[in-house]
Order: C-alpha cells, then sequence, then structure tokens
C-alpha cells in the first residue's frame, strides 16, 4: 500500500467533483467501471493500493461491487454514496462493515451539489465516522473551499442523506403539480420529523436532523432542479413513467430505490413514514394529486 496516497473510486457526477476538490491540495487518483479521459485516471488496482479511498458508486451497486472487486489492505475509507440498500434494507455502514472495520470508514454528507463543488463554489459537509482519528486524517487532504465538520453519528448522517433523496422526490411532484410555496414548505419541514422519527428508530441523533446532513441537505435538496430527485418528482407530477425519467435523467437517482428500502424497513419495525410511503406509492402507479391530497388534506 502506498501511504499518504488518495484516490477516487466511481467517476460519476460526484466522484469527479470531489477528485478535483482533493486534487487541488495534492496528487489525487481516480478510477471507474468505464474508462474516462481524466487526469490521473488509474486501474483499479493501482487505486486499491492507495492508503485513502473515497467511494463514489451508488447504492444498489455497492454491495457487489465490494464482493467482486475490494480487496481490504488496511486502507481507510469514505463513503459518498446516500442511499439505503433495497433488496436487503441494509444501511451501507452494515454493508462496508463486512469488509473493512468501522474504524476505517467515514461518511461524507450534508448539502454538497456535485455541479457547484466541481467549480470551486464554497461549501460545508460532514465526515462521520465512529474514529475521530479518522476525520483527523482525511480532513487537511480537502480544499479550503469545502469546510469539513466531525460526527461521530454515522447512522444519523446515512439516515438522513438517504431519506433527503425521497423528499426531494416529494417535494418535486408538489412543485410540478403546482400546489404552491406553502404546500411544499409543509411538505419539507413534515418530511424532516419523518426522516428524525425513521432515524431515531435506528440510534440516529436528534441533533443530526437540524444540522448540515439532515436540514441542511433536505433544503438543498428538496428546492433545487439541480437535483436528480427533485427532477424525478417533476417528471412523475407530468405523468410520466419512472422508467422514462430514469431513462432521460441517465444519471443515479438514489431515492427511487431509497423509497422502497424505506418503506420495507417501516414495515418491519412499524415505523410511521407517510411521506415516503407516497412517495413508494406513486413510483408504483398511484396517481400523484391523490398521493398529495392524501398527504396535505384535513379530512383524511
Ligand atoms: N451528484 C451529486 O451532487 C451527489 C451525489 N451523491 C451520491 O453519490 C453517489 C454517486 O452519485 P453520482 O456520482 O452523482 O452518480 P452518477 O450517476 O453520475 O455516476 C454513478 C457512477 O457509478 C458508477 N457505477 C454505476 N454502477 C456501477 C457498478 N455496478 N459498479 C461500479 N461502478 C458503478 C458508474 O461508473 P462508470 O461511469 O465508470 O460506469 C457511474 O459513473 C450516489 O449515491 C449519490 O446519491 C452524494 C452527494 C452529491
Ligand atoms: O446529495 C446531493 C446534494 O447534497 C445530490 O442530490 P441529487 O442526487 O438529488 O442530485
Amino acid at each position: 500500500m502506498t501511504k499518504n496516497s488518495i484516490a477516487v473510486i466511481g467517476a460519476g457526477k460526484w466522484g469527479q467533483a470531489l477528485h478535483f476538490a482533493l486534487s487541488q491540495k495534492q496528487e489525487c487518483l481516480i478510477t471507474s467501471r468505464t474508462k474516462k479521459d481524466i487526469r490521473n485516471f488509474v486501474d483499479l488496482d493501482t487505486a486499491l493500493n492507495c492508503e485513502y479511498l473515497v467511494i463514489a458508486i451508488p447504492a444498489q451497486q455497492i454491495k457487489q461491487w465490494l464482493r467482486d472487486n475490494f480487496v481490504y489492505k488496511n486502507q481507510k475509507i469514505l463513503v459518498a454514496s446516500k442511499g439505503i440498500e433495497a433488496s436487503s434494507g441494509q444501511f451501507l455502514n452494515e454493508i462496508y462493515e463486512e469488509f473493512v472495520p468501522s474504524k476505517n470508514i467515514g461518511f461524507i454528507s450534508g448539502p454538497s451539489f456535485a455541479a457547484e463543488v466541481i467549480k470551486g463554489l464554497p461549501a460545508a459537509i460532514v465526515i462521520n465516522s465512529k474514529s475521530k482519528k479518522l476525520y483527523n486524517e482525511f480532513e487537511p487532504f480537502f480544499p479550503n473551499f469545502l469546510k469539513v465538520y466531525y460526527s461521530k453519528d454515522v447512522i444519523g448522517a446515512e439516515v438522513s442523506g438517504a431519506y433527503k433523496n425521497v423528499l426531494a422526490i416529494a417535494s418535486g411532484i408538489c412543485a410540478g403539480l403546482n400546489l404552491g410555496n406553502n404546500a411544499r414548505a409543509s411538505l419539507i419541514s413534515r418530511g424532516l420529523v419523518e426522516m428524525q422519527r425513521f432515524g431515531k428508530h435506528f440510534g440516529a441523533k436528534k441533533s443530526s436532523f437540524i444540522g448540515l446532513s439532515g436540514a441542511g441537505d433536505l433544503f438543498l435538496t428538496a428546492s433545487s432542479t439541480l437535483s436528480r430527485n427533485y427532477r424525478v418528482g417533476l417528471g412523475l407530477a407530468q405523468g410520466k413513467s419512472i422508467e422514462e425519467i430514469l431513462e432521460e435523467l441517465g444519471e443515479v437517482a438514489e431515492g427511487v430505490m431509497t423509497a422502497e428500502a424505506i418503506n420495507k424497513l417501516s414495515q418491519k419495525h412499524q415505523i410511521y413514514t407517510p411521506i415516503a410511503k407516497e412517495v413508494k406509492l406513486i413510483l408504483d402507479g398511484k396517481n400523484p394529486l391523490d398521493s398529495l391530497k392524501d398527504l396535505l388534506s384535513s379530512n383524511q
């Protein structure tokens, strides 16, 4: 293993933005499934030899990717994905811990559109890890335009990052149906309470939901057309099928599969998650306006 070296794995939108950011103060390698014309693009074996890895592969693909490709050599890992595996209902920290000890794993959270990070615009993010040492080692790699905070609340960050994508779909639907700003603000703030309730069940700290990881990322994603998940919601409001929307998008919208994961977990653990439930019903074909009426009307 090459000491003090860093690589990004997954050269999609977020992987490329993180690679840009992490290349400001030192050399940062990057690799991906598909070979790309990016500076310092290397093969996977070279990347896996780095001491520090940042992995930006969509949540639904992580387990298989780790099984097929990952070789643990005591690397320290930052997980950049935001989602919950739908087939198993497993959180990403549970999946990663089968391959890497938890002291070597951290999660990036907070409001951070790749399109802005790759322009060097300022943002604040959080590294969430059981190990403060891991944060101390990763933090100096980040450029000045990214302020990096530390939190121990791995599950709080994971639930926030994943859940806000589902709520962004709901918010996009509300906007697309022209139900007004009042309705959308109600939905977002009730969504914040809903994701906090869900997270609390799995041991998340309440404070994570009012900070950058929770409210910060939710407000960002649920109010901007830069968000893919929000745009999925706009498409659903126009009556497009989810297949058509995802085809047009050509990038991952984690909220789609995470809605399924949350519904699975809510049923199993009896957690009240009405917005995630309606998003899943809409994805399965329910009329979006009927759903929003069911969520927002006083006589329901
Ligand atoms: N975009 C953003 O603003 C942010 C995204 N995130 C999160 O980061 C994660 C990645 O998102 P993003 O980069 O934007 O998504 P993109 O759709 O832009 O890219 C996803 C990348 O994942 C790779 N990939 C897909 N399937 C596999 C697989 N089976 N095995 C290996 N690699 C695979 C692809 O690599 P290849 O091209 O080489 O085939 C693809 O480029 C998501 O969880 C997202 O929620 C988090 C914060 C911000
Ligand atoms: O997580 C994000 C910003 O923090 C990106 O959101 P989208 O995946 O909806 O574009």
